[in-house]
Order: structure tokens, then C-alpha cells, then sequence
């Protein structure tokens, strides 16, 4: 699913409204009958009290029209308008006058205004603010936005939560309503899977409000949102002649002493993403340990207790390259001595990064195409600091562009970088923030290589198993339980699981996990 700008949401907006031969109106009803279907759904006309708080802008017309909706169907409303700005939208006005016609009087709040009593079983719209919103809100905005916050309701967002920009992080992070639930318009924001603006939205959901078609396919977009869907474009399936030798062959290099498991693990991740061959090269001290726990996968050595040259007379399909690895001078000469002469595709992460970092000028020794697999911490030393979120992503997308590379930024929502465009992953939970989750992912994705994906193909494809398993090999272990090898025992599952049909849900747009 493609991640729109706001002012691309505007131009499909407006491309509809003229392709449809509609109004802007009727657009608006769309979205707030979607809002109101989806409520009634769920609340089956219970007596909860509602309370919609209403901008005088188009999301605030959103919240006008719902109201009316809601009214009509006997649920038990408040309506306060937010008058931020005389500015109020035409279709606001037309929807507060329907609203007025059926004697729906609402409460208007200024700077004066006392805040109204709510209760913690009350639920809250919140339609103060959309994707309109370009400077901070006043103060006494941000005030009723901290008691909407504060008053412990259930709060429902209305496209995005009031006070967060599309663009931007917020100044005054108090003023941004933190929504339990988002319902957007058409498309996801790219905000709701950053680290700093993401903390605002809980769970959020897309409603279609037949934005065209051919628009939304043809625009071209700088992200876009990886789900079972999209991955299962490149899945390539396994042919009945084919041998170990047609899915490659892995060469994982690193480890040193006392961190030898982090090799096991990347080896044993490769396997299980389903590389024809792997083989292990580390130091002497890891060639038992190698051997004794993974019976499948081959042992070549190289200096006893920390790698010293990177040589081998074997021919990989691709190289993994750092975990575990270390610093020490020798290897750190090993792996200079290693990038000037090699021609294979790298998958780059851990200690590789951190003396690539220290040695920017090896960096020109990366071969095109090859994957970095940077944790935050890794990619700060890769790329320098940044201010915000924003300006990561910028540094990170030159970065790929300067070096022709692909870059994994890890997180909660692992984004991954090539030419320009950022690819946001959907899968995986705080469960994987665990010791030698990365050492799995960096593993699975050089399988993948091994195997014909290309880069870019197997680091997207590679970061969706690696949060597919981690999702559900949690189901059995719980969040503080799961450790990297459930990660890569639930390898399998995953795979199984692109092509399970979904069950059949009365509401049918996408979800968060
Ligand atoms: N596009 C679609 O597909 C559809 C969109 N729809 C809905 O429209 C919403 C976008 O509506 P919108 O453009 O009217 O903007 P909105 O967020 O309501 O803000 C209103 C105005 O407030 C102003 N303003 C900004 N910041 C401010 C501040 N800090 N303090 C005070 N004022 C501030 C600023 O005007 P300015 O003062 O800068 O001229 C801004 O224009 C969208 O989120 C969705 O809910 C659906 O109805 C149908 C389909
Ligand atoms: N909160 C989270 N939600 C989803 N995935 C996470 C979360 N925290 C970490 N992960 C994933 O776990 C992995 C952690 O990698 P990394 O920090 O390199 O671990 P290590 O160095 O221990 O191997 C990454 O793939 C990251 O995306
Ligand atoms: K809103």
C-alpha cells in the first residue's frame, strides 16, 4: 500500500472530485458515513456518550457530518467546535447547518472556555485537526487537547491525530491528541510508523472513501507499506528438479570469542530462509561450537580467537558479513584487505558497520547492491546524528543514493532504503527487541540472496518473515520470553503463512498489528 503526501492526498482528492463529477460535499459524507459504519458496527447503539471535537476545517466538517449521522441513529452526543480561526471550511459550515436543522446545537470553545467534564467510559472523536494542520496549535488548543488526553476516554481519531503534522515532528508534544484508535482516510500516513510521531497512534485502521483508482495506482510515491501482499509479488516457489545447489550457497562471516552464538544464529537463519548451502567462517576457538550445533552447516577457520584474513576457495552466492565479528586491529586490516578484492554482494551488519563507520573511505569498496542492516545506534555512527526522524530518513535515502546500496533501518517499524524510496515494514512486535534478533534478520536475508532475490527484493521480503515469525512464535511465548532462536524456529510458520487466506472480518480495511 502506498504512503501518500498530504499534498498528494489533496491531488487525489481533487482528481476524484473531478473524475466522479462530484462535490467536495459529498466526498466529506463519504468519509464521515465510513467513520459512522464502523462506530455502529462495533457500538450497536449502546449508550456511551460521545463527545466530537470539531475544528472548523474539513476534518472538523468530518466530525460535524458523523455527529449528524450519529444523532440520527440515537446515540447520546456532545458537539464542541474548536474555533482556532474564523477561517471556518464551506463544507464545515454546510454540515454544522444540517447539524442546526435538526436543533443539534454545539458547544463553541475559544481561549475562554471552561473544559468539559468527561468521563473515563465516554469516547471521544477526535476531529479538531487533519492533514491541514501547518503550525502549532495555540496554547489554550493545546490545552483541551491535554485534557482530552488526560480524561482517559477512549479517543478516536479522525484520519490523524489532532496536532500531528504529516511532514514534520511536533514542537510541543503535548499538544497532539494520543489516539487510541486512527481511522485514515484512504491511505496511511507515514508519520504513524516513525519512532517519535508513532507514540501518538495506538492502533490505526484505513477507510476507502473511493478516492479514483487510477490515481492512487499511478502516483508515485517516496514510501510505501509492506504487507502479505506485496511480499507474495516476489515470493519465488521451488521447482520440482531443482537441487541444493540451485538455492545457493551462504558464506557467513564474523564471530569471535565469547560471541560465537551471534554466527549460529545468522548460519542457522540462513538455512532456515532456505539457502541451499551455508557455510560458518570464523576464528579457531568457534569451529567446535559451530560444528556441534549446527550439524547442516560447514566450518572454515581463520585466526584463533578473532578473524585475521578473509580468504576462502570457495564460491559463495553472497556473503553475510560482520555479526559478532569484533574490532580487533586484525580484523579490522582483514576486512579492508577483503572489500578492496571482492566482486559478491554483501549483506553488511553489526561490527562490519561499526569499522566501515570508523573508515569511511572502505565505504567506496561496497559493492553496489549490497544490504547494510544498521540498529539505530549503527546507523547514527553509518550517517552522522540527525535532528528528528525526518531528517534520518533524509540522510539515510542520500546515503543509498551516494553508495548505490540498500539500507535496513531497524525499528519497531523497519524501513528499508533503495533508490529513493523507503519501504515500511508491518510486521513484528517489542518482543524482538532482544538479544540477537538482528543476528536472525541478517541471516535470513542473505538466504534469501543465496536463493535469486535480488537485494532490494530480499531485504523487504527478509525484514516481513523476520516480523511474521517474531509475531507468531510470541503467541506461545509471550513478549519477555521470546528470544532470537523462537525467531528463527518460527522461520517455517512464516513462510506458511503468506499464503494462508485471511479469515473473513465484517469490516475489511487493513489493520496495524
Ligand atoms: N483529502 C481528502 O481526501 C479528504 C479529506 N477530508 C478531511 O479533510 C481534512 C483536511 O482538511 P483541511 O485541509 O480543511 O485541514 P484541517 O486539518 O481541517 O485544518 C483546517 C485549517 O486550519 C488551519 N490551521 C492549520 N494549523 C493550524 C493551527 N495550528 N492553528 C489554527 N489553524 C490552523 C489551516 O488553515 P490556514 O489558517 O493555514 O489557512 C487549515 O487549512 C482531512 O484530514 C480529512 O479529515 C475529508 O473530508 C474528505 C476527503
Ligand atoms: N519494538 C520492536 N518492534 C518490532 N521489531 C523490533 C522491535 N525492537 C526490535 N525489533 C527488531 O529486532 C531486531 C533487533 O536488531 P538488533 O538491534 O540488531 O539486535 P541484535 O544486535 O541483538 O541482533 C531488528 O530487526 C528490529 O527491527
Ligand atoms: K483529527
Amino acid at each position: 500500500m502506498k504512503v501518500f503526501t498530504a499534498a498528494q492526498i489533496y491531488k487525489a482528492d481533487t482528481f476524484t472530485i473531478e473524475k466522479q463529477q462530484i462535490t467536495s460535499d459529498a466526498l466529506m459524507e463519504r468519509a464521515a458515513t465510513q467513520i459512522f459504519n464502523w462506530m455502529h458496527v462495533r457500538m450497536q447503539g449502546a449508550p456511551v456518550k460521545i463527545h466530537l471535537f470539531c475544528g472548523i476545517g474539513n476534518n472538523g466538517g468530518d466530525g460535524i457530518a458523523l455527529a449528524r449521522h450519529l444523532f440520527e441513529h440515537g446515540y447520546d452526543i456532545a458537539v464542541y467546535v474548536v474555533k482556532y480561526s474564523d477561517k471556518r471550511s464551506k463544507d464545515f459550515l454546510t454540515n454544522l447547518d444540517r447539524l442546526k436543522d435538526r436543533k443539534i446545537w454545539p458547544i463553541y470553545m475559544d481561549a475562554d472556555s471552561d473544559l468539559p467534564e468527561i468521563h473515563p467510559n465516554d469516547i471521544i472523536v477526535d476531529a479538531i485537526f487533519g492533514i491541514g494542520l501547518n503550525r502549532t496549535p495555540d496554547a489554550w488548543v493545546a490545552k483541551i487537547i491535554q485534557h482530552l488526553n488526560t480524561s482517559k476516554a477512549f479517543i478516536l481519531s479522525v484520519d490523524i491525530p489532532s496536532g500531528l503534522f504529516t511532514d514534520s515532528v511536533p514542537e510541543d508534544k503535548e499538544a497532539v491528541i494520543k489516539a487510541n484508535y486512527v481511522l485514515s482516510f484512504q491511505v496511511p500516513k507515514l508519520v504513524f510508523f516513525l519512532p517519535e510521531t508513532g507514540i501518538y497512534v495506538e492502533q490505526w485502521e484505513v477507510l476507502d472513501i473511493g478516492l479514483d483508482a487510477e490515481f492512487l495506482m499511478n502516483e508515485k510515491t517516496d514510501f510505501e507499506l509492506i504487507s502479505k501482499n506485496e511480499v507474495l509479488q516476489f515470493y519465488r516457489p521451488r521447482t520440482k528438479y531443482s537441487h541444493k545447489g540451485t538455492y545457493g550457497h551462504a558464506l557467513i562471516v564474523g564471530g569471535s570469542y565469547g560471541k560465537m552464538g551471534a554466527v549460529i544464529l545468522t548460519s542457522r537463519a540462513a538455512l532456515k530462509a532456505g539457502s541451499g548451502l551455508v557455510t560458518a567462517y570464523v576464528p579457531e576457538c568457534g569451529y567446535a561450537i559451530l560444528q556441534t550445533a549446527i550439524p547442516e552447516v560447514m566450518v572454515l577457520t581463520n585466526g584463533k580467537e578473532a578473524i585475521e584474513a578473509i580468504e576462502f576457495d570457495m564460491k559463495p552466492t553472497v556473503i553475510g558479513l560482520g555479526i559478532g565479528m569484533g574490532i580487533h586491529d586484525k580484523t579490522v586490516k582483514a576486512l579492508e584487505h577483503f572489500l578492496k578484492a571482492n566482486k559478491l554482494p554483501l549483506v553488511l551488519d553489526a561490527d562490519a558497520l561499526n569499522i566501515l563507520s570508523k573508515n569511511q573511505d572502505q565505504m567506496d569498496f561496497i559493492p553496489e547492491n549490497s544490504i547494510l542492516t544498521p540498529h539505530p545506534k549503527e546507523l547514527e555512527r553509518l550517517v552522522g546524528k540527525w535532528k528528528d526522524d525526518f531528517e534520518k530518513l533524509e540522510k539515510v535515502r542520500q546515503f543509498t543514493d551516494k553508495r548505490k546500496v540498500v539500507i535496513v533501518v531497524k525499528g519497531a517499524h523497519t524501513i528499508t532504503f533503495f533508490e529513493g524510496r523507503g519501504y515500511i515494514n508491518t510486521t513484528g512486535n517489542p518482543g524482538m527487541a532482544t538479544a540477537g534478533s538482528g543476528d536472525a534478520l541478517t541471516g535470513i536475508i542473505t538466504g534469501l540472496i543465496a536463493q535469486g532475490y535480488s537485494s532490494l527484493q530480499a531485504a523487504i521480503f527478509g525484514v516481513y518473515i523476520h516480523g511474521k515469525s517474531g509475531d507468531i512464535s510470541v503467541e506461545n511465548t509471550g513478549y519477555q520470553a521470546l528470544i532470537a532462536s523462537d525467531i528463527i524456529e518460527g522461520i517455517g510458520s512464516a513462510f506458511l503463512d503468506l499464503f494462508k487466506v485471511p479469515e473473513e472480518r465484517p469490516d475489511t480495511s487493513e489493520k496495524d498489528g
